[in-house]
C-alpha cells in the first residue's frame, strides 16, 4: 500500500460535518509538520489551513483548494476502513481530494517550482459553506492568489480521464427549508385542525410546477425535496410539518425567479390552509465558472504531456462552493474520473483509489508547467 492510500483510508475513516473537522485538522496538520520546513508558511483558520510553499524565483501564486468536510450519512460498504464516526461518511470524494492535495503539496515542498503555490483546505463544502468565509478573511487577504484550480471526483467517469469545459461548470445552489404550523387534533376530527400533512403534500406538487411552468424551457433547474417531517404518531393530524430540499439554476437570475415563485406558493398555502409558514434558504453557492483560457491551456497541457484522457463534458446541476473562490479570482474546476457504481452521496460510494494517483498527475503537471514559465 502506498502512503497516499493509506492517508485516504486514514481519511475516510475520520469523517466530520462542515466547521466539525478537528481530528481531520489535526492529521493534516500532523502531516504538514513532518515535512521539510523551510519552504512552507502555514495558517490555520476555523478548522481549515492555508499552506504557502515558497517558490524558487516567484512572479505569482497559484492557488489549489481541497474541501475536507463529509456527509451526514450511514456508510453501507463493507470495507475494512469504513468510517468509524456513526451517521458521517466520506460520500462525495473529499477525502479523495485531500489526499490529493496533501500529495501534489509533499511533491512541490520537495522539488520546488519558480512560483509560490497556496494550497486550501477548506472546510464545511457541502454546507454550511466555507469558501466565502474564508474569502473574507485576512489570510487570503495577505495571499491572494493570481490564479486558482481545484478538481472534484466523478464516480460516472473511468479512472485515468478528466472531465471539464470553459464557462459555466456547476449550478447556482440555494438549500431551501419550509416550515409550515397548522393546528393538530384528533384523528377522527379533521374538521377541527388545520392538516399540515395534506398542506405539506399539495406544496410538494406545486412547487415542481415552477420548473414546468416558470422556467423557460430552454433554460433549466432543479428542486428537489429531500426530506419530509411532519407529525407524531398515525392517529393525530400533523400541527407542523417541515420540507427539506435545494435548488439548483444554471443562472444567478434564474435563482431568482425560483425564490419569487416559491414565496408565492408558500403564501399561497399560508393563505389556503389557515398555517403559519415560514422560509429559509440556508446555505447558497454560486456557479462554478471555468475561466476559458485557464482551462483551455490546461486541458491543452494535459493531452500533450501525459496519457490522461480528457472530457469536453456538459454543465451539471451539482453545486460548489469554490464558486465563490472562482468569481473573485480566474481559474477552473474539474471532473477526477473515479469509476464507482454508486453516485456522489450514496451510502455504497467506493472510488477506484487509482483515481487517486490519475489525480495526482494531473494536478502536477499543470503547477510544474505554469508555475516554471
Ligand atoms: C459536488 C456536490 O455534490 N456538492 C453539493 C453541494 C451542496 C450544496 C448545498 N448543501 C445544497 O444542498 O444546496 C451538492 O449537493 O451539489
Amino acid at each position: 500500500m502506498t502512503d497516499y492510500i493509506k492517508i485516504r483510508r486514514d481519511l475516510h475513516q475520520i469523517p466530520e460535518l462542515g466547521f466539525q473537522e478537528f481530528k481531520t485538522n489535526e492529521y493534516i496538520m500532523s502531516i504538514l509538520q513532518a515535512l521539510p520546513q523551510d519552504r512552507m508558511e502555514i495558517k490555520t483558520w476555523k478548522t481549515g489551513i492555508f499552506v504557502k510553499v515558497k517558490g524558487t524565483n516567484p512572479r505569482k501564486m497559484i492557488g489549489y483548494r481541497t474541501d475536507m468536510d463529509g456527509l451526514p450519512l450511514i456508510e453501507e460498504t463493507e470495507l475494512p476502513y469504513k468510517s468509524r464516526h456513526d451517521g458521517k461518511m466520506h460520500a462525495c470524494g473529499h477525502d479523495i481530494h485531500m489526499t490529493i492535495a496533501i500529495a501534489v503539496l509533499h511533491d512541490v515542498v520537495n522539488k520546488p517550482i519558480n512560483d509560490d503555490v497556496l494550497f486550501i483546505f477548506q472546510p464545511a463544502e457541502e454546507g454550511p459553506g466555507g469558501a466565502q468565509p474564508m474569502l473574507q478573511s485576512e489570510i487570503i487577504k495577505e495571499w491572494k492568489p493570481d490564479s486558482i484550480f481545484a478538481l472534484h471526483i466523478a464516480p460516472e467517469y473511468p479512472v485515468g480521464t478528466i472531465a471539464t469545459k470553459a464557462g459555466l461548470l456547476f449550478a447556482n445552489t440555494s438549500e431551501l427549508f419550509i416550515d409550515l404550523v397548522g393546528k393538530g387534533g384528533h384523528a377522527a376530527y379533521p374538521h377541527r385542525t388545520n392538516d399540515m400533512v395534506i398542506a405539506a403534500c399539495q406544496l410538494v406538487g406545486q412547487l415542481q410546477t415552477i420548473i414546468s411552468r416558470n422556467i423557460d424551457p430552454l433554460d433549466s433547474a432543479v428542486i428537489t425535496i429531500g426530506k419530509i417531517t411532519g407529525g407524531t404518531v398515525q392517529n393525530i393530524i400533523a400541527e407542523t410539518a417541515r420540507l427539506e430540499g435545494t435548488i439548483r439554476t444554471l443562472t444567478p437570475e434564474s435563482m431568482k425567479k425560483v425564490k419569487s415563485r416559491i414565496e408565492h406558493l408558500v403564501n399561497g398555502v399560508a393563505v389556503g390552509y389557515e398555517c403559519d409558514t415560514s422560509i429559509d434558504y440556508g446555505a447558497n453557492y454560486y456557479q462554478v465558472f471555468n475561466d476559458e483560457n485557464y482551462v483551455n491551456d490546461f486541458m491543452d497541457l494535459l493531452e500533450k504531456k501525459t496519457s490522461i484522457k480528457v472530457i469536453r463534458c456538459k454543465e451539471a446541476m451539482t453545486g460548489e462552493d469554490f464558486g465563490y473562490f472562482l468569481k473573485e479570482i480566474p481559474g477552473f474546476m474539474f471532473w477526477l474520473g473515479a469509476g464507482s457504481k454508486y453516485g456522489l452521496h450514496h451510502a455504497k460510494l467506493n472510488p477506484d483509489e487509482d483515481c487517486i494517483a490519475v489525480g495526482i498527475e494531473a494536478v502536477t503537471t499543470y503547477l510544474r508547467n505554469k508555475g516554471n514559465m
